[in-house]
């Protein structure tokens, strides 16, 4: 199997096949991984703790998601995964090898989509997904066939012949997803894929990622700050805050955590009158960005609160409200998640 996959995906030769320590369903697991940057002199030095102590798990064919807030140690603990960074302490087992002794695996094994288009920029769309299908060791005709379809697939065909640096943000993303999607590496780690992409980008997007688990049973381990995004494609998610993963559950699992509590949303079109008893006390808990308040409680005194708002002086400048079950985002909050780095829709 690790053979079939290493043939599949390409490259140069295959190393030897790692001792398979992990269960046979496993497609990383990641032990005590630490990492800690140090930057500045003597004198001001500072000392970051990305990523501190972390286990992980992640099965083969699974949608894996990491979730936090800017800075939480996402992309180091990816680039850890992929072999781009070394860490301090601790051990990473991609399909039986292991990744911090032979770093020169995961690349051989895993499509990495990082943050940045680099080093295609100069190439047209077409040349750069055929070129990366070429370095995935795919003949000359199967990678003209690749990049034909996986364009078609992510509706890139007018863009074809553009190169990557004359693209908007959003199209040079689509593209830079197609490169990473071509060659059917069993194992993509996508950072923040579809970022600065129209609706219709994002869906083809998962889709395709979808397809591919689904025909192939490709892992994908996905970091996201979008939780409504993240609640719809991954089957598990890991919450990391301020370099440790503080849970790791299904959305469903992690959404049990806020128990039986609603989320009541209130959006404000003037200002809303502070003495009135109900405002008042949702004012004293509300999460408020710009005109939106945003407070979870039980579902009793949510709608009590509502029918008082609705019914009072306050309601000329309500401009919306809604009840809802709880988020993923909700979740994180009751985690004891920073609010300010997770976005919605
Ligand atoms: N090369 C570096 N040198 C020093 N500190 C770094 C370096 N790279 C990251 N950091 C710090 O390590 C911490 C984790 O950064 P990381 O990029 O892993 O977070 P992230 O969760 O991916 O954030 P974002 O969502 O903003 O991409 C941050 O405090 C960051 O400032």
């Amino acid at each position: 199997m690790l053979g079939a996959a290493f043939t599949k995906g390409g490259g140069a030769a295959a190393p030897e096949p790692g001792a398979a320590r992990g269960p046979a369903d496993s497609c990383y697991r990641v032990a005590g991984l630490t990492k800690t940057y140090r930057t500045g002199r003597r004198t001001a030095r500072t000392t970051v703790h990305a990523n501190v102590d972390i286990d992980l798990d992640i099965r083969r064919g699974e949608i894996f998601g990491l979730l936090g807030p800017n800075g939480a140690g996402k992309s180091t603990l990816v680039r850890q995964l992929t072999g781009l960074l070394r860490p301090d302490a601790g051990s990473v087992d991609l399909l039986g090898y292991d990744v911090v002794r032979r770093p020169d695996v995961a690349p051989r094994l895993v499509a990495y989509l990082g943050q940045e288009a680099g080093a295609l920029d100069e190439l047209t769309v077409a040349l750069a997904i055929e070129t990366t299908a070429r370095l995935r060791a795919l003949s000359p005709e199967a990678a003209r066939a690749a990049r034909s379809a996986v364009v078609a697939e992510l509706g890139l065909t007018d863009l074809a012949e553009r190169p990557l640096k004359r693209l908007s943000g959003g199209q040079r993303r689509l593209a830079c997803v197609a490169t990473a999607l071509v060659g059917d590496r069993p194992v993509l780690v996508l950072d923040e894929p579809t970022t600065g992409m129209d609706p219709v980008a994002r869906r083809a997007v998962w889709a395709a990622i979808d397809r591919r688990r689904a025909e192939h049973g490709t892992t994908v381990l996905l970091v996201t700050h979008n939780v409504i995004e993240a609640e719809t494609v991954l089957d598990r998610v890991a919450v990391l805050d301020e370099g440790r993963v503080i849970a790791c559950d299904t959305p469903g699992g992690l959404k049990a955590a806020v128990g039986d509590e609603v989320r009541l949303e209130l959006v404000w079109r003037g200002e809303p009158p502070l003495d009135d008893p109900a405002v008042a006390r949702l004012a004293r808990d509300a999460v408020r960005i710009g005109r939106r308040w945003t407070t979870r409680m039980d579902p009793a005194t949510a709608r009590e609160l509502l029918a008082a708002v609705t019914s009072g002086p306050a309601f000329a400048v309500l401009d919306d409200f809604t009840l809802s079950t709880p988020s993923l985002e909700d979740a994180y909050l009751a985690l004891g998640g920073r609010h300010e780095g997770l976005v919605k829709g």
